[in-house]
């Protein structure tokens, strides 16, 4: 029986869920419908709480659940009910046959096993919360979509309501849901197979033999990198929260170009324990400052290069406060991202039609990097995540004088690590004064940084990226009147360079580790 949008009525419904949120309330709206309610174990345990009559699959079976609840509905009566393609009238004449009766509708939820793993649970707990059974009645159910419904969420039980209501699920729907359970089975095997090919068969450099993501689309952006480009945004489970879950308070719809910033801007702020403010513009920054509040550090990161500032994007890793939203609002801004906003910061930024704010969860590194490339992706782990070098106590000083205080030394070369290589990074005060960013050759990005500076590198002190593989690069910070120079060090020419370091009187440190960034 089907009507013109394919809907089918829901007569017979398989109930085996882990989460048994809403149960008692689903399980009373199919009964009031006349569905005949078939259900597992504990669930059915569920259902006669709820005073619901239930048939438990045992008795559809003849074959007790056993080994543990491992072997619940892996069975032909039940299989073959979810299967039966029931617009072939052969299907139905087999059924008849053998006595089985078709579902109209399975509601399904899986064994824990990603929150088992997370956990902490023992290799035994979590080998046990794979489920088998299932996933196994869930793929029947989805393949057979033509004729059954399957719902794999309790966030979708309001679907089936609606559903009884109307005569059943229209063929799109039951589309619908069958792809859903395919994603949320693909998302679960996933996890599983990632869990047992690093913990069932370890590789000993650290490198699981699988590594999947299960992305869900979060959202279809008006384009990419360029207006002809289509875009998304995409989720994933396995990363912590970041940039693509904040919340959006105001302003136009984020764009592609927009969260690459936003999120080049959310992990250089987030790099520092000070308040810290940091603008950004085609990924790299044109100011980062560190200050006693947000304001300050405001205004001193727009103080490196207001020109380049302009349409930035800016991140903060403390609330954003008043006096700060004041000067934000007076510059063209195109997004502002924080942790959160005193009270009437939002209120003063919103007077900016078009400014994007957002809240973002907590600064979270990502375990691992992935960049794709032709017929793969390289997978590394982040530069965030325990970077030696840091420590200017391990530093070793090979030019010059010690330099008395360390701190704008240090800033230096913790921004750094935030600029596109080749990186020269000159700072004052805790701020970036002049920045020189992704240049092909280190002394053009020393020029740049010179340049950028208007005057500002005297006295200052500044870091690069990596090893300086000539002494010309460091020359022009010298020349420019920078005092100090922190560096990884590693060169071949090394001497060169710390002679060079010597003979302009200026004071070096090496810190034994690089910061690329491309
Ligand atoms: N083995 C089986 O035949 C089987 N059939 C269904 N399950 C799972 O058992 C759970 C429901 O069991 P219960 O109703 O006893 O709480 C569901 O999460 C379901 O996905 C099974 N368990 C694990 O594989």
């Amino acid at each position: 029986m089907s009507s013109a949008q394919g809907r089918r009525p829901i007569r017979r419904a398989l109930i085996s869920v882990y989460d048994k949120t809403g149960l008692p309330e689903l399980a009373k709206a199919l009964h009031g419908a006349g569905v005949e309610l078939v259900s597992t174990g504990s669930t059915a345990a569920g259902i006669e709480a709820a005073g619901v009559p239930v048939t438990r699959v045992e008795d559809v079976t003849g074959f007790p659940e056993t080994l543990d609840g491992r072997v619940k509905t892996l069975h032909p009566a039940i299989h073959a009910g979810l299967l039966a393609d029931l617009r072939l009238p052969a299907h139905e004449a087999q059924l008849a046959e053998l006595g089985v009766r078709p579902f109209d509708l399975l509601v399904s939820s899986l064994y824990p096993f990603r929150e088992t793993v997370d956990s902490g649970a023992g290799e035994e707990e979590c080998v046990e919360q794979i489920d088998i059974g299932g996933p196994a009645m869930v793929r029947g159910a989805a393949k057979n979509h033509a004729t059954v419904a399957v719902v794999t969420s309790v966030s979708l039980y309001p679907m089936i309501l609606e559903a009884l209501d109307g005569g059943g699920f229209t063929l799109a729907q039951r589309r619908s849901l069958a792809a859903r359970a395919f994603m949320d089975i693909a998302e679960y095997d996933i996890a599983v197979a990632q869990w047992t090919a690093a913990v069932l068969d370890p590789d000993p450099r650290g490198w699981p033999a699988f590594a999947g993501l299960g992305l869900r689309r979060a959202d279809v952006l008006r384009y990419g990198e360029n207006p002809h480009q289509q875009a998304a945004l995409y989720l994933n489970p396995d990363s912590p929260p970041g940039l693509a879950q904040a919340e959006q308070l105001h302003g136009k719809e984020m764009s592609y170009n927009n969260y690459v910033d936003a999120e080049a801007a959310w992990r250089a702020a987030n790099d520092f324990g000070d308040p810290a403010v940091a603008i950004i513009k085609h990924a790299n920054p044109c100011g980062i400052a560190v200050a006693p509040d947000v304001a300050e550090a405001h205004r001193k990161a727009h103080a490196c290069d207001p020109v380049s500032a302009y349409g930035g994007v800016i991140a903060v890793n403390r609330a954003v406060s008043v006096e700060m939203a004041k000067q934000v609002a007076d510059i063209f801004t195109e997004v502002i991202v924080a942790p959160s906003y005193d009270d009437g910061a939002v209120e003063v930024l919103s007077a900016k039609k078009n400014l994007r704010i957002l809240v973002a969860p907590p600064w979270q590194p990502l375990p691992a990097e992935w960049r794709p490339i032709g017929g793969g992706v390289l997978v590394q782990i982040s530069d965030r995540i325990d970077a030696p070098g840091d420590d200017p106590a391990t530093w070793r000083l090979v030019a010059g004088e010690p330099v008395a205080d360390p701190r704008d030394l240090v800033f230096a070369w913790r921004a750094v690590r935030s600029v596109k290589s080749n990186a020269i990074l000159v700072a004052v005060d805790g701020a970036t004064v002049g920045v020189g960013m992704g240049q092909v050759n280190r002394v053009d990005s020393a020029r740049l940084a010179v340049a950028r500076s208007n005057g500002r590198a005297a006295g200052a002190v500044a870091a690069s990226d990596a090893f300086f593989p000539f002494a010309d690069g460091l020359q022009v910070l010298a020349e420019a009147g920078v005092r100090a120079v922190v560096q990884p060090g590693g060169s071949v020419r090394d001497e060169e360079v710390v002679a060079a370091a010597n003979a302009a009187g200026l004071t070096m440190y090496f810190t034994g580790t690089r910061h690329f960034f491309h």
